[in-house]
């Protein structure tokens, strides 16, 4: 089997929202599809009402599939400080047409501030690697790994746009969504996450520089976040740019024109748009704007988030043993 689902941008694309579909009859939630985690979790009927701010929920006694995991309960935190927690039920969860029976799917009777606030979060659809996931003391597997099993081929692709609507595919590698070839490098998978090597970079047309450093391919992370030095060299270019300690990052005019910023990835390169760069305003008068690149804060990799992926075809691909990450322009 394969399938496609919708990945709709929220404004300035702080985020990119799927549909899916839980249950019996089934329950449209719109999730955050999140390469950088491995938990499947939606707001529920048992998140306190407080808690609660406009988010569609997933009610588990309204679904004649779903049953509670007797003592299982999970708890995560995320880059950002966020977080949230609860208990778990298995149920039939389609995605994009691809419908897995049996799926963890986690409710949430804890979420934090942020995820409350942002009422056209429904929850988060996990796609890193299994041993990421909280679920304890018996840990679950990810929608796309129940999934892998029936796919087609065990891919998922990420075609994110900028300002635009854009496709995940499962278990299908869809030619007409990329220009070229598919350049292929391997993942490392070992901390659970599709960490991969990068080769260099460079600023604008200026010459390439080697750089060997790792990054992680994270869809849920809105920024692309790099090493201290690479970013420090990017903002030289930008006229007016400084790191702002208030702000938690470089800003500059909005009235600027960053330069492209060229990713050098294995023998690949992937050029970001300065479009891409210029973020969105700080201020109401959209005097002052936020960089779309900011350092990854000595962390020890990189967190190549959607700033970076919405540049490219992007494919996931699981293959046992030799997990890859297939890049492409389009
Ligand atoms: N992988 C990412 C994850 O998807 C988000 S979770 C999230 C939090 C608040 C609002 C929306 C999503 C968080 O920021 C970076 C990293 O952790």
């Amino acid at each position: 089997s394969s399938g496609s689902a919708l990945a709709d941008p929220e404004q300035n694309d702080i985020q990119y929202l799927t549909p899916i579909q839980i249950g019996t009859p089934p329950q449209t939630l719109n999730v955050d599809v999140d390469s950088g985690s491995s938990d499947l979790w939606v707001f529920s009927s048992e998140t306190p009402e407080d808690s609660v701010q406009g988010q569609a929920l997933y009610d588990p006694s309204k679904s004649s599939t779903s049953e509670e995991v007797q003592g299982a309960s999970w708890q995560i935190s995320y880059g950002d400080q966020s977080s949230s927690g609860g208990v778990v039920y298995r149920d039939t969860v389609a995605v994009g047409n691809v419908s897995i029976k049996g799926q963890a799917v986690e409710v949430a009777t804890t979420v934090s501030a942020q995820f409350t606030r942002d009422a056209s979060n429904d929850g988060l659809l996990g796609l890193a690697f299994s041993s990421l996931n909280t679920v304890s003391p018996q840990q679950e597997s990810t929608w796309f790994d129940n999934a892998a099993k029936v796919l087609d081929h065990p891919v998922w692709t990420a075609d994110l746009k900028y300002h635009a609507a854009g496709t995940y595919d499962f278990g299908v590698i869809d030619k007409s969504k990329y220009a070229g070839k598919i350049t292929y490098v391997n993942a490392n998978s070992s901390d659970g996450f599709w960490m991969f090597d990068m080769s260099g970079y460079s600023v604008g047309n200026s010459t390439f520089k080697t750089a060997q450093f790792q990054g992680i391919a994270d869809t849920g992370t809105t920024l692309a976040l790099l090493p201290e030095q690479v970013v420090r060299d990017y903002y030289r270019s930008v006229r007016g740019a400084k790191l702002d300690y208030f702000q938690g990052g470089y800003v500059f005019p909005c009235g600027a024109r960053p330069p492209n910023f060229v990713l050098g990835i294995g023998p690949t390169r992937l050029t970001i748009p300065g479009t891409y760069i210029n973020y969105a305003p700080i201020d109401s008068f959209g005097r002052t704007c936020f960089g779309g690149i900011q350092s990854d804060d000595g962390i020890g990799f990189s967190i190549i988030g959607d700033v970076a992926l919405k540049a490219a075809f992007v494919v996931f691909d699981a293959t046992p043993d030799q997990p890859r990450l297939g890049w492409a322009s389009k």
